[in-house]
C-alpha cells in the first residue's frame, strides 16, 4: 500500500483528505506542521501533501528535507504565485484549494506512477553464496518493491515482507540490510520453520547454563548476535507463541532475557521478517499475536507471485540461464522456441526457485546446443495448479483433491503422497521446484513426515 503524509493546520481538510485517500486504499498519516512532519523518516513516504502556509515553516521546507520522496504542494486561488514559486523549488506539482475530489485522486495516481517508473532501479544484492546480482524482473510490481526497497532500508523500521515461496523474500531481506546503515554489521538470517519448536526459542534468545535439561553450558542467542545490525526472521508465522511474547518485548524495550536469567540486556536490532502466511488472519485464530503483528507490520514489502510476473518470467529465465550455463560449462545453450513457450505458460507454485531449478535441469540435460521442454523437467501439469494466496492457512491433514482445482499446498500434498514411494526426498525436492529444506518445512506443517519406506535421498 503506498503511504501518504499531510500535512496541513486545518484539522477540517486534514481530516476529509485523510478519509478520501483511505477510501482510496492508501496508507495516510496526518500531522499539523511542517516541524512535525521533519520529525518522522521522511524517506518512507511515497508522497507528501503539503499545505504551502502553514504555521512555523512553510510546505515548501520539506522538499529537501522529504527528497527523493516527492511534495505536493496545496495552495489557495490567491497565492498561486507562491505556488509557481514551489514548483520552481522542486514540488513535483502544487493543487489549487478548494480542489475537486477526482482531480486530487488523478495527480496523487499520476506523481506515484511517475515515481515508480523514474526510481524503479533493481538494487544489488550479495546472495548467501556470497556473489553479487542485481535483482531481476522489470513488471510494475517489482519496480514497486525495489521503490520501496530503496526508501525503507535506510530508514531503520521493522519490515514484514510477504510473499510465496521462491519470490525472493531472502532476497529482499539481504537487500534491505546491505542498503542500510547496519550494512557493515552483522545480518543474522533465522528459518523459524526449520527450527523445533522445542529448541527456538534457546536459539533465538540463548540460555543460561541448566536453565532446562541439557543446557551444560550459558549460550548466546541469534539475536543477541544481531546486536547492531539486522536480524531475518524467515516463515515468522511459525513461531511460537512463548517465543513471540520475547520477541515483543525485543522490540517495545531493546532488551533481551536469556532462558533461566534474571538479567536483561539491552540489545540495538532491526528485525525484518517474512512470513508466506497471513498474520492477520493467524492472529485472529490465536496463532499469532496482534501486537506484535502491529509492531512488525511498519512497512510492509509484498512480492509478486511469478505467475502475475508475466514479461519478466522469459527475462529472468535468460539471465539465470547464462548463469547455469556458465556454472557447468555449457556457454552458449539456447532455449528451444517450445520451452520459452512453456516457461511463459507454467504456473510456476515454487515461484523463481522453481524457475532457477527448471533451468538448471535444462542446462545438464540438454544435448545439443537447445534444451527443450522435456529437460525442463517441469513438474506434471496435467493436473490444474492454482497457487495459494497469501493468506492461505494450511490444511492438517492429506485429502484427496478434486484435480481440476487443486490449490498449492493441495497440490504439494497430492504430489508428495503419490510419489514419494518411488522418489528420494532430493528428487521430490526437485521435481517440486523447491529446496530439500523448503520440502522439510512444509512435511512438517503440513502433517506429512518422510515415510521410512522412501528411497534414501542419494
Ligand atoms: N527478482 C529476483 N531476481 C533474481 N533472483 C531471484 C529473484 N527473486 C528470487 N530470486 C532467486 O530465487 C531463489 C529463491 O529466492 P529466496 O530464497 O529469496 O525466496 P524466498 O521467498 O525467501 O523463499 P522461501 O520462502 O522458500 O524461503 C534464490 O536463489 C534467489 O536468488
Amino acid at each position: 500500500m503506498r503511504r501518504i503524509l499531510i500535512v496541513e493546520d486545518e484539522a477540517i481538510i486534514r481530516s476529509a483528505l485523510k478519509r478520501l485517500l483511505e477510501r482510496h486504499d492508501y496508507h495516510v498519516q496526518e500531522v499539523e506542521s511542517a516541524e512535525d512532519a521533519q520529525a518522522l523518516a521522511l524517506s518512507q513516504f511515497d508522497l507528501i501533501i503539503s499545505d504551502l502556509r502553514l504555521p512555523g515553516e512553510p510546505g515548501t521546507s520539506l522538499i529537501a528535507a522529504a527528497a527523493p520522496a516527492p511534495v505536493l504542494i496545496m495552495t489557495s486561488y490567491a497565492s498561486m504565485r507562491s505556488a509557481v514559486d514551489a514548483l520552481k523549488q522542486g514540488a513535483v506539482d502544487y493543487i489549487a484549494k478548494p480542489f475537486d475530489h477526482d482531480e486530487l485522486l488523478e495527480t496523487v495516481s499520476r506523481i506515484l506512477r511517475q515515481q515508480a517508473i523514474q526510481h524503479s532501479e533493481p538494487p544489488d544484492v550479495t546472495d548467501k553464496g556470497g556473489s553479487r546480482q542485481s535483482m531481476i524482473g522489470e513488471c510494475v510490481a517489482m519496480q514497486q518493491v525495489y521503490t520501496r526497497i530503496r526508501k525503507t532500508a535506510p530508514a531503520d523500521v521493522t519490515v514484514l515482507i510477504q510473499g510465496e515461496s521462491g519470490t525472493g523474500k531472502e532476497l529482499v531481506a539481504r537487500a534491505l540490510h546491505q542498503q542500510s546503515k547496519r550494512a557493515r554489521a552483522a545480518l543474522i538470517c533465522v528459518n523459524c520453520a526449520a527450527i523445533p519448536e522445542t529448541l527456538i526459542e534457546s536459539e533465538l534468545f540463548g540460555h543460561e547454563k541448566g536453565a532446562f535439561t541439557g543446557a551444560s553450558a550459558s549460550r548466546t542467542g541469534l539475536v543477541e548476535a544481531a546486536d547492531g545490525g539486522t536480524l531475518f526472521l524467515d516463515e515468522i508465522g511459525e513461531l511460537p507463541l512463548d517465543a513471540q511474547a520475547r520477541l515483543l518485548r525485543v522490540l517495545q524495550e531493546g532488551e533481551i532475557r536469556k532462558i533461566g536469567s534474571v538479567e536483561t540486556r539491552h540489545v540495538d536490532v532491526r528485525l525484518i521478517a517474512a512470513t508466506h502466511r497471513d498474520l492477520r488472519a493467524l492472529s485472529k485464530s490465536g496463532e499469532f499475536r496482534l501486537d506484535l503483528y502491529y509492531r512488525l507490520n511498519v512497512m510492509q514489502i509484498d512480492l509478486p507471485p511469478l505467475r502475475e510476473r508475466e514479461d519478466d518470467v522469459l527475462q529472468i529465465a535468460d539471465i539465470l540461464l547464462e548463469k547455469a550455463c556458465k556454472r557447468h560449462s555449457r556457454e552458449g545453450l539456447r532455449l528451444s522456441k517450445s520451452a520459452r513457450s512453456e516457461l511463459k505458460d507454467y504456473p510456476w507454485p515454487g515461484n523463481v526457485r522453481e524457475l532457477e531449478n527448471a533451468l538448471e535441469r535444462g542446462v545438464i540435460l540438454a544435448e545439443g546446443h537447445l534444451i527443450h521442454t522435456d529437460d525442463l523437467g517441469l513438474a506434471p501439469t496435467g493436473l490444474t495448479m492454482r497457487p495459494a494466496p497469501v493468506n492461505a492457512t494450511s490444511p492438517s491433514v492429506a485429502e484427496p483433491p478434486n484435480e481440476d482445482d487443486l490449490s498449492l499446498e493441495d497440490y504439494f500434498q497430492h504430489f508428495v503422497l503419490e510419489h514419494q514411494d518411488q522418489m528420494s526426498e532430493t528428487e521430490l525436492a526437485q521435481k517440486l521446484g523447491i529446496s530439500r529444506k523448503n520440502l522439510w518445512e512444509r512435511r512438517q506443517r503440513l502433517g506429512i513426515p518422510r515415510k521410512k519406506t522412501a528411497r534414501r535421498p542419494l
